[in-house]
């Protein structure tokens, strides 16, 4: 499906590197089907040495040669950067908009006739497991949506969802991975607390995640069941499940999730003014 297509980048930082790690890990293509565009050379100089992509300092060039184009800049800058890639454009580019907060409507308002489809991916496609959502814009055909739905499921789960769900979406599983990585060091730190190495600590952390996680989604089984399981009558769980409701870490997360799905809509509004 994606042979002989060439998949350029526009903005080489942390989700681009992400993404390109995954997809190459993936075999979806080769380092020489990649271009990679940035206004730092260091940063181009560092994904040249890490994936043996093509980059280049060019805009134009990127543009060019694309058949798939991502836009992987921060959306504070997306509106300089559409503006230089409009005229380059030819009308069979497919343009992938990763940024949070930037709607369908502002990208096609110049991109004229181009067809977009907007993506919430996250940082974990480094490693197969990412967590992507796709909006197709008015000018994405099936066969767009489909050729997007590939490349992100080869580095993890991917649906196309409604775009007006995608604030919600960038709340949860695009800027989550920030949250479950303040977890991870959080019970790391608990459990150089309670005596153990650090290095051991980690490691049980975070693979107490990873099969928790795991559990919900092979079993199907609903969270609370999964929790009772865990949880012996007057035994350990319940005391520390106890404390976690005091101190209302539930409450914490829902409040955490809702404040960057806000975020999300605000970068939208000021994107568009
Ligand atoms: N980091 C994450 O977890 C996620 C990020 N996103 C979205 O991905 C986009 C990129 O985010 P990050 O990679 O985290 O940001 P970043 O700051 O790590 O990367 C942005 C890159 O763009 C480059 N750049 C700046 N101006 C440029 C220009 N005019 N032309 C070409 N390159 C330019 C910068 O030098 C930098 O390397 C954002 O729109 C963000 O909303 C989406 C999902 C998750
Ligand atoms: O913090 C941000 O704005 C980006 C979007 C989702 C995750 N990181």
């Amino acid at each position: 499906m994606l042979q002989n297509k060439k998949i350029g980048f526009i903005g080489s930082g942390a989700m681009a590197e992400a993404l390109i790690d995954g997809i190459l890990k993936a075999n979806l293509v080769t380092p020489s089907q990649i271009i990679v565009n940035d206004i730092s050379q260091n940063r181009l100089e560092h994904m040249a040495g890490k994936f043996g992509v093509l980059t280049t300092l060019s805009i134009k060039d990127t543009v060019k040669a694309a058949d798939i184009l991502f836009l992987t800049v921060k959306p504070q800058i997306i509106n300089g950067v559409l503006d230089a890639i409009a005229p380059l454009l030819s009308p069979t580019t497919l343009v992938v908009s990763i940024a949070a907060g930037i709607t369908i409507g502002i990208l096609e308002s110049k991109l004229i006739r181009i067809p977009i489809v907007r993506v919430m991916p996250n940082t974990p496609v480094a490693v197969g497991e990412g967590m992507s959502v796709l909006a197709l814009g008015h000018y994405a055909g099936e066969e767009n949506g489909e050729l997007v739905l590939t490349i992100f499921a080869s580095v993890g789960r991917a649906i196309i969802m409604d775009e007006n769900a995608m604030d919600a979406v960038t709340g949860l599983s695009g800027s989550g991975p920030g949250y479950v990585f303040v977890l991870i060091d959080a019970l790391t730190d608990a459990g150089v607390r309670v005596g153990l190495s650090r290095q051991n600590s980690l490691v049980m952390a975070a693979q107490t995640l990873l099969g928790a996680a795991k559990m919900v989604l092979e079993t199907g089984e609903h969270p609370a069941r999964l929790r009772d399981m865990v949880t012996s009558p007057g035994g350990t769980a319940i005391a520390g499940i106890h404390v976690l409701e005091q101190k209302g870490v539930r409450a914490a997360l829902i409040d955490a999730v809702e404040a960057a799905t806000k975020r999300s809509q605000e970068m939208g509004k000021k994107s568009h003014g």
